[in-house]
């Protein structure tokens, strides 16, 4: 022991560790000290007791040995990192050392369903990042490089997408504060910063090649020092470091290119509502479609619907799984009884690397191997799954290895085991010829002492005899108080009780010794003969986690299909095209709980802009979500909510939608609505689908109008992404008459009645008035109020007009140039041309009508020389504020 005492030796450990706080083996318990007592025990509602310690007293609570684990795990969820340091013998005592410090990604013990990983992150110049993800419960890895344009926000959605539980920023970015705060808006994790070294390109690459190979890297196309070598090779020395001993069970390094997935960045997720919904309320997407059976299926349902693919080869594939499975009914139940039986193997195989398999988890690992022949033979059995790639899925595992696994533990394991590990019980007779010895001898002991009490009742005629075991007396012969006076002089009285008295004999002793001693022998072998056992299964990591991620696939595959099946879902046709045509689509949520309206969809090269209008509530966010659900729904291999549907794959889903309540967050609404317009106008190319709902809608009217005529300009004009804009403006619907891609649609009332009819249904063209001041009448605005609106939205109308600016050469209106200014006078719904010479001066024609004022016309030049794309929200909003003071003047 040091010389500060116990309390010196744990002050001293703590110094060694960057961790929050330190668990001390002592004796049989963990133990906290000084500050990291009193903080644990505030938070886990533990007893503070006082530890004098060399002339001081400290303030100390514990927890025995076996229950480190649900207290580790509730510190470690609760956000801080926590040394273990456990005791050793030595020749003159014992010593204490840290051998593993638990974090949020490094917590093998959780029994949450989620994903849990673990990420690394380098920025390596202004617009190149490394990314690695690691999952310590299964093993997974998987890396990538991003670069170009916008790489932050980029790998801020990549973040995003994995959602991991604890992120190590590398040295570049540790100081960024601009960086780590997007980062902590947009995930929840844990921010630890790992040593520098552990970045550096030489060291990362050396850890990373021996994990994985010398060969791998150049194998798998890693640039050798590169970001994502550098993030794996961060990430996996912090593995090392916390002493998790998990490292074997990461066997494959996974690399993955911007090109495979779809964009479909943090706020489209949210926005689509695809694993949470807005509110909390209502369900997911992924809660709707969710029909997996085991619990790896289902994260890897959640991974799919997370990240839409571009590669037309992957999704066919799917698309022919689901189609099979979806075409043979009972064989899918049979597919989905026979993967219901199945354990985590992902995770199993994470646990038996780590040493904390116990065995019933060996047990349920044997019986899921012993799935794959099984599924396998269901799938061969039926043409059309064997003619499919399910084959493939099911074969992929090697099935020789998986039978052997499954052998060696149907011969090793016991079939009853308790839940201890060092009591035996654990391991089946006939596996080890010494084990077996042991046993038969101990059974012959039990026996004997099973037969001593009809022995001695026999040979002394005690009516009242019992022989049984306990704690304090071990075994004992138990006689009747009347009859104890007759025991024989071999009889040793060890205690008495109200109504009997407990005997014990020199045989009986000398059996109990034996007894215990076999106990412990055989306790020790088949603990020994366990580890080994788990030791081989732990060298067959990779195989494990191959069949767990094949019975995860099927269950994922199966899902779609019953999900299909169910809901009448359509199989829809991909194509590498900018064409999107649906018919008859619905919403894949809102279906679930309405008489779903459908409606159809068509967009081509001709007509690649729609802007939708209609009143309030009249289904306009229903109609274009749906439209990025089907989307992504067919880029994750799913059939999708329509008669038909042909899918011209996307590069990137991007939404700007409203209704988000971000005020609490300490932020302006309509600032959030300019950053999110900023980012799609800066990341979308013409393979997006850009879903815009009331963009401009949390500012002043005019500047909102202004900024979504703006937007729409852009979009259409350099950008050309596929695009559905609802809109409150009706004014911007005139965009359509000078704007060759852009066409209006609205959603149908029938308002000739009493009342508005929705009809919920998409017709051609811009709805045919503005419904704001009608819908105010039919909630029971009073009349005066309702008819003074009438009249200032006339006034409005006749005194404000906005300019247009088209489409370059291939405007409709025929020839006119691209120089040329067009006004839209909004009072009258209808555009003229303006003198645009040199653009210094776009008023209006002199045809009689009031001029407009000189501030607004300042403020409409401005406007049409903005270069949206090259502004910060920021700015753009010092902008719009400067030019409501010109025009409040
Ligand atoms: N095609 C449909 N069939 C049946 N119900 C629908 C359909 N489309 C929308 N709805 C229902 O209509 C309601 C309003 O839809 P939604 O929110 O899309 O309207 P909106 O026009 O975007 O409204 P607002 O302009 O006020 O935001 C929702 O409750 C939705 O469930």
């Amino acid at each position: 022991m040091t010389e500060g005492g116990i309390v010196g030796e744990f002050l001293g450990l703590k110094e060694e560790t960057d961790a929050d706080l330190l668990a001390m083996q002592c004796g049989d318990f963990y133990e906290f000290f000084a500050d990291d007592a009193e903080l644990v025990a505030e938070e886990l509602d533990l007893r503070v007791s006082e530890k004098s310690s060399h002339g001081s007293s400290y303030p100390m609570a514990g927890v025995p040995l076996s229950e480190l684990t649900p207290y580790l795990k509730a510190l470690v969820e609760r956000g801080y990192r926590v040394a273990v340091a456990e005791q050793y013998d030595t020749e003159d005592g014992h010593a204490r050392e840290i051998v593993r410090v638990a974090t949020p990604g490094t917590l093998i013990e959780t029994a949450a369903e989620d994903a849990r990983y673990l990420a690394g992150i380098v920025r390596v110049a202004e617009d190149c990042y490394g990314l690695a993800f690691a999952e310590v419960t299964t093993g997974r890895f998987l890396v990538t490089r991003i670069e170009g344009e916008d790489a932050a926000a980029r790998a801020i959605t990549e973040c995003y997408r994995y959602d991991p539980v604890e992120i190590l920023p590398g040295p570049d970015l540790r100081e960024d504060e601009a960086f780590l705060s997007s980062l902590a808006e947009r995930t929840d994790a844990e921010v630890t910063r790992h040593e520098a070294n552990a970045f550096a390109p030489g060291a990362a690459t050396h850890t990373t090649r021996e994990q994985f190979g010398r060969e791998t890297l150049s194998s798998l196309g890693l640039e050798p020092e590169g970001p994502a070598v550098r993030a794996a090779g961060a990430v996996l020395s912090y593995v090392a470091e916390t002493g998790l001993g998990v490292l074997p069970s990461m066997t494959r390094l996974q690399p993955y290119g911007a090109d495979d997935f779809a964009s479909c960045d943090v706020t489209t997720q949210r926005n689509l509502e695809i694993t949470e919904t807005m509110t909390g309320a209502g369900q997911s997407l992924f809660a709707t479609v969710d029909h997996t059976v085991t619990s790896a299926g289902g994260r890897l349902l959640k991974e799919w619907l997370g990240r839409p693919r571009r590669s037309l080869g992957e999704l066919r594939r799917r698309q022919e799984c689901v189609t099979a499975l979806s075409e043979r009914a009972l064989a899918r139940e049979d597919l989905r009884e026979i993967l219901g039986e199945a354990s985590d193997l992902e995770r199993l195989a994470s646990r038996t690397t780590h040493g904390s398999a116990d065995a019933g988890a060996l047990l349920r690992a044997r019986d899921s191997l012993a799935l794959v022949p099984e599924l396998a033979d269901l799938i061969a059995g039926d043409d059309r799954l064997a003619d499919s790639p399910l084959s493939k899925v099911v074969e992929r595992p090697d099935r020789e290895a998986t039978v052997d696994l499954r052998e060696a533990l149907d011969e090793g394991l016991a079939n009853d085991p308790p839940k201890t590990l060092r009591e035996g019980g654990l391991i089946e007779r006939g596996y080890d010829a010494n084990l077996d010895e042991l046993v038969e001898r101990h059974e012959e002991a039990l026996e004997w002492i099973e037969e001593l009490g009809p022995r001695e009742k026999d040979a002394h005629g005690f009516a009242h005899l019992q022989v049984d075991r306990n704690k304090t007396d071990g075994y004992y012969i138990q006689i009747g108080k009347s009859e104890a006076e007759d025991v024989p002089d071999s009889y040793r009285q060890v205690k008495t009780l109200k109504n009997s008295v407990r005997f014990s004999t020199d045989a009986l002793e000398e059996r109990e010794r034996e007894i215990l001693r076999l106990e412990e022998q055989r306790g020790e072998l088949e603990y020994d003969l366990f580890c080994e056992l788990r030791e081989r299964v732990a060298k067959r990591a990779t195989l494990l986690q191959d069949v767990g991620r094949a019975i995860a696939e099927l269950d994922a595959l199966a899902s779609f299909a019953t999900h299909a099946v169910e809901n009448r879902w359509r199989r829809p046709e991909l194509e590498e095209s900018r064409a999107l045509d649906i018919e008859a689509g619905r919403h894949p949520v809102v279906e679930q709980s309405t008489e779903f309206v459908p409606n159809d969809l068509s967009l081509t090269d001709e007509r690649e802009f729609l802007i939708v209008t209609g009143p309030n509530m009249s289904g306009k966010s229903t109609y274009m979500r749906q439209v990025a659900l089907i989307v992504l729904l067919a880029q994750v291999g799913s059939f999708v909510p329509a008669e038909r549907a042909r899918v011209g794959l996307v590069d990137g889903i991007y939404t700007r939608v409203g209704a988000l309540d971000e005020l609490a967050q300490g932020r302006s609404t309509f600032m959030v609505e300019m950053s999110e317009l900023s980012n799609i106008l800066h990341s979308a190319t013409e393979d997006s689908l850009v879903i815009l709902d009331e963009v401009g809608r949390g500012t002043a009217t005019y500047d909102g109008i202004s900024i979504a005529w703006a937007t729409t300009e852009y979009l259409h004009n350099e950008v050309r992404a596929k695009t559905l804009f609802a809109t409150h403006y009706h004014e911007l619907t005139a965009l359509a008459e000078h704007l060759p891609r852009v066409e209006n649609v609205h959603v149908a009332v029938d308002d000739s009645g009493d009342g508005v009819t929705f009809l919920r249904t998409i017709r051609e063209g811009p709805t045919d008035r503005s419904y704001g001041v009608h819908v105010a009448e039919l909630a029971g605005v009073p009349g005066p109020v309702v008819s003074r609106s009438d009249e200032v939205l006339e006034r409005l109308r006749a005194e404000k007009a906005i300019e247009a600016k088209g489409g370059g050469g291939d405007r409709k209106s025929s020839g006119e140039s691209g120089t040329q200014q067009v006004v839209f006078d909004v009072g009258s719904g209808e555009m003229r041309t303006a003198s645009a010479d040199g653009g210094n001066d776009p008023g209006p024609e002199p045809d009689g009508e009031d001029p407009l004022d000189p501030e607004t016309e300042a403020v409409l030049t401005e406007l049409s020389e903005l270069e949206l794309a090259s502004l910060s929200p920021v700015e753009l909003m010092g902008r719009v504020q400067e030019w409501q003071g010109w025009i409040d003047e």
